[in-house]
């Protein structure tokens, strides 16, 4: 049998969609979420010296948009039509676009730098991407995209608590109402019942 392994940290924001997709397909994987004193040692041993990271009969596999779709594919959560599956590839790039924004604030060491570009993006950046991702959502049946569940809503619905916290918008809920709709599909899949109750709670 193959022994498939998810490394990352112990949290849910680019690893969790990863982790739901391979219980929706009913995978068994071995969640080994890492703490940062040992992150340094395993950095050396990635293929590009990020998490997360899936192993595969010894291989290493990273970049988990790449690792989404791949199990889109192999679970039958792809488009119908070379044109879906473009849908889903565009709405996931705009969505990792949203979270590129949140992460250069993040990272930005200047505290005054850090304040400024963080009310310029909430004030000019995020509510027109955030208000168009919602309008997409709305148009595809409360799904990023093709009106159906794909791998796509996995990765989002994983990642929407960090969203939440990165994108400093604790009303993510009320203000974009369609965004949440995803999480709720995909957080109320029957094939994810086991999963969710027996994973660690975290905030992000
Ligand atoms: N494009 C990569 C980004 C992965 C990424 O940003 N990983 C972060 C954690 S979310 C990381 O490994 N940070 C530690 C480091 O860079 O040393 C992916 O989607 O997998």
């Amino acid at each position: 049998m193959t022994k498939v392994e998810l490394t990352y940290f112990p949290v849910k924001a680019m690893g969790e969609g990863l982790r739901l997709l391979m219980s929706y397909g009913g995978q068994a994987f071995e969640d080994n979420r890492i703490n940062s004193t040992d992150w340094p040692t395993i950095k050396q041993s990635t293929p590009f010296g990020q998490l997360p990271m899936l192993t595969m009969n010894g291989k290493k596999y990273a970049q988990s948009i790449a690792i989404a779709r791949y199990f889109g594919r192999k679970y039958g959560l792809v488009g119908t039509t070379p044109e879906e599956d473009l849908e889903i590839d565009m709405t996931m790039d705009f969505i990792i676009e949203i979270r590129s924004k949140a992460i250069v604030v993040y990272f930005e060491t200047d505290e005054a730098i850090k304040k400024a570009k963080h009310e310029d993006y909430s004030k000019n950046v995020y509510p027109d991407m955030l208000g168009k991702l919602n309008d997409i959502v709305g148009r595809n049946n409360g799904h990023i995209a093709a009106g159906k569940l794909t791998w796509g809503d996995f990765v989002f619905a994983g990642m929407y608590d960090y969203l939440k916290v990165r994108l400093h918008m604790p009303d993510l809920d009320t203000k974009y109402p369609n965004l949440k709709k995803v999480v709720d599909n995909v957080y109320g899949l029957p094939q994810l019942k086991n999963y969710l109750a027996n994973a660690p709670k975290t905030e992000i």
